[in-house]
């Protein structure tokens, strides 16, 4: 296994960065596990029910993503409360655009060679969202400015910079004659009412509602974004102040909310505090009404780890238990009655956004009904932390040359991650440097 650390230019920018000191065998660099074979996903659709092994990296978010399919249409303001929803259905142009003829800059409209008699207008005539001035006769001009609606038989327009005006007679002054047609943005230029503008699927982004707004359209369909329910476990966890008496910060519950918002959940899910006690648990679980809960910690073997018994209670259908991915392997996905999912994260703080990145992510966006992402991937600028048998999700910079892990990337770090501009995905045996790697997003959560 390689250290892991940040290249010698960023240590140069970074100078409080250095490698966190490793022991071989300790969480940062786990000894082998068991030799499970992780089973195929494709090969267990449509049979019975089987025991979950370890999944892969690759066969976990193949089963996230597969779990659900996405939820249905609704119609929305086209307003910043869209932005992030997937569009159910193509958007349309409600109108022609442009919806008239229009002036694209500040001048004369000009009917016809030059020189042209300059026609008087009132005030309003020739202004942006001002009355039409009437049909402009053959050799005439009026004032006119930029988008306001070109008269009929106006021929090109030309701008106040290339023309002069003595007594009422308007005269070209620029170095090429004008030409017709010139700087006249003609009516359904980018698009005729009823036109496709952007396909279903398309994620509404502050672009779209633009574009939205300019084709005269005040709603948008799209595919209901799945509320997300938090459920942060562990009595030793703290919510202000600093660590004491043995109890530690929740990392969590500031962290998740917003991460997965940007994987398609329906805004900032409140965190909710479970005391580590199998009946809270249960009844927690069992009273939650979102789409999906997500819960951290108690997916281990400890004392108070009551995810899986709680499961079990419930009844609920697990389709991933444990995936070969480090940090995060306990992570869990399971199905606690048609239409609701359960995501349990491991409770050390980057094994949580590791199992966020794994099973959250291709859940969400399915039942948001966003496309899947073509993966990213970029050269490996230097080692990458690996494993032997598992994934390693490491925080990484993006610099050109490709990507520098950051060190602080133990289970229970965030240091790395708070700088990261991704997370590599390094597989099992690792990467050499040059060699390309996956890049997964870190939400920026604004
Ligand atoms: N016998 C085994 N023990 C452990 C295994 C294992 O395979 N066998 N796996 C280890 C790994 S890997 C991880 S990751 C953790 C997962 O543990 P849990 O999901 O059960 O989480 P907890 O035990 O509740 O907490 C682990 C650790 O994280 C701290 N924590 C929990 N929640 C938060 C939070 N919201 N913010 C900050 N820190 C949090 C907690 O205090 C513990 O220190 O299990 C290993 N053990
Ligand atoms: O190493 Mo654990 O896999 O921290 O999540």
């Amino acid at each position: 296994m390689t250290g892991s650390g940040a290249g010698p230019d960023l240590l140069a920018a970074y100078p409080f960065l250095q490698p966190a000191p490793r022991r071989p065998g300790s969480a940062d660099s786990p000894a082998l596990t068991g030799g499970d074979v992780p089973y195929d996903v494709d090969a267990e659709e449509g049979q019975e029910r089987q025991p979950v092994r370890e999944l892969s990296w690759n066969q976990a978010r193949r089963a996230a993503a597969r779990a659900a399919v996405p939820l249905p249409p609704v119609t929305v303001a086209a307003d910043a409360t869209a932005l992030g929803a997937a569009l159910a259905e193509p958007l349309t142009a409600a109108t022609d655009l442009p919806a008239f003829d229009t002036s694209a800059m500040d001048g004369w409209a000009v009917s016809g060679p030059g020189p042209w008699r300059l026609l008087a207008t009132d005030a309003a005539t020739g202004l942006a969202g001002g009355a039409c001035a009437a049909a402009l006769p053959d050799g005439c001009a009026v004032r006119i400015a930029t988008g306001a609606p070109l008269p009929p038989d106006a021929t090109a327009v030309l701008r106040r910079e290339d023309g002069e005006v003595t007594d009422g007679q308007l005269r070209e002054t620029g170095a090429e004659p004008l030409a017709t047609g010139r700087d006249i943005r003609p009516r359904g230029q980018e698009c005729r009412r009823g036109e496709t503008l952007l396909p279903a699927g398309t994620v509404v982004t502050p672009a779209v509602l633009g574009l939205a707004a300019a084709a005269g359209r005040d709603g948008l369909t799209v595919r209901r974004r799945p509320s997300v329910e938090l459920f942060v476990l562990g009595d030793e966890l703290l919510t202000s102040g600093v660590p004491s008496g043995g109890r530690i910060r929740d990392a969590l519950g500031p962290l998740l909310p917003s991460w997965l918002r940007g994987y398609g959940a329906a805004g900032d899910a409140e965190p909710h505090r479970i005391p580590d006690d199998l009946g809270a648990l249960t009844t927690a679980l069992r009273g939650c009404t979102a789409d999906v809960v997500v819960t951290t910690g108690g997916t281990a073997a400890g004392p108070v780890d009551h995810l899986h018994d709680a499961l079990r209670e419930l009844d609920a259908e697990l389709l991933v238990d444990g995936v070969a991915v480090r940090p995060g392997h306990p992570m869990l996905l399971a199905r606690l009655a048609p239409g609701r999912w359960i995501v349990g994260l491991p409770g050390n703080p980057l094994a949580a956004v590791a199992g966020a990145a794994t099973l959250a992510e291709p859940l969400l966006r399915t039942l948001a009904g966003l496309p899947a992402t073509e993966p990213y991937r970029c050269p490996a600028a230097a080692a990458l932390p690996w494993h032997p048998h598992d994934a390693r999700l490491v925080p990484v910079l993006l610099p050109e040359r490709g990507a520098v892990p950051l060190g602080f990337d133990g289970p229970a770090m965030l240091r790395g991650l708070a700088l990261a501009e991704g997370l590599a995905v390094v597989p099992p045996g690792g990467v050499a440097p040059g060699e390309v790697v996956e890049i997964l997003e870190v939400p920026g959560g604004c």
